[in-house]
């Protein structure tokens, strides 16, 4: 673990993203996913909204997704081995890349089938506390057909913007710098589950 959080504290440092195949176990993956689908077989997720405070809005033509958010105070074991893993990955980008990232945040996601986030950054407008962000797929099978592409648009040097869609297979984490990389997930065919948190630079 700690090769693989150096290599992308490395990445992010050099070019503000990194995407690592099998960053989960497949074991610990389909536990995952598991106790998701429980979650969310319970009734517990609610359509994402956008925006932050008194801006936030259920738009369902911007987003279409439904998530449940973690909370620190009541995770499950399973979840807080992966927090563990995520801290860990915090740490190693502060060495390395002077984030000054303190705290982390993440919720569960599901995207139904025929759902869509449209192009985004995950910095808010008034607040940019979210500095880094991180995706970990948990499906079980995805092939190009299924649709739900996350498509980062990222920025090169002489101000162009080089396209890159990324699959959402099990077990792959994406991360990258919350405010430089606009991203969309394109529409996905198939139910889309994954864990999507926020390296912050603000305390809990
Ligand atoms: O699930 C993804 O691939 C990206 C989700 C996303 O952009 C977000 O929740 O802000
Ligand atoms: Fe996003």
């Amino acid at each position: 673990m700690e090769a693989i959080a150096e290599n992308i504290a490395e990445q992010l440092y050099e070019k503000g993203w990194c995407i690592v195949d099998n960053f989960l176990e497949e074991g610990f993956r389909k536990e995952l996913l598991e106790e998701q689908q429980d979650i969310l077989h319970h009734g517990q997720f609610r359509m994402a909204g956008v925006g932050k405070g008194g801006d936030f809005r259920i738009q369902p033509e911007i987003r279409s997704d439904k998530v449940c958010w973690m909370d620190y105070w009541q995770l499950t074991p399973l979840q807080r081995r992966y927090w563990d893993q995520i801290e860990e990955l915090k740490s190693a980008i502060n060495q390395r890349c002077y984030l000054g990232l303190r705290s982390y945040e993440a919720h569960f996601a599901m995207y139904p089938p025929g759902s869509f986030y449209l192009r985004h950054l995950d910095q808010f407008q008034k607040v940019s506390y979210r500095v880094v962000s991180c995706i970990l797929y948990l499906n079980d099978e995805w092939s190009e057909d299924d649709g739900g592409a996350l498509r980062m648009y990222l920025p090169q040097e002489d101000g162009t913007e080089e396209i890159l869609d990324v699959f959402p297979k099990g077990g792959r984490l994406v991360i990258f710098l919350s405010g430089e990389i606009p991203h969309e997930v394109l529409m996905t065919f198939k139910e889309r589950i994954s864990i999507t948190g926020w390296m912050r630079d603000i305390e809990y």
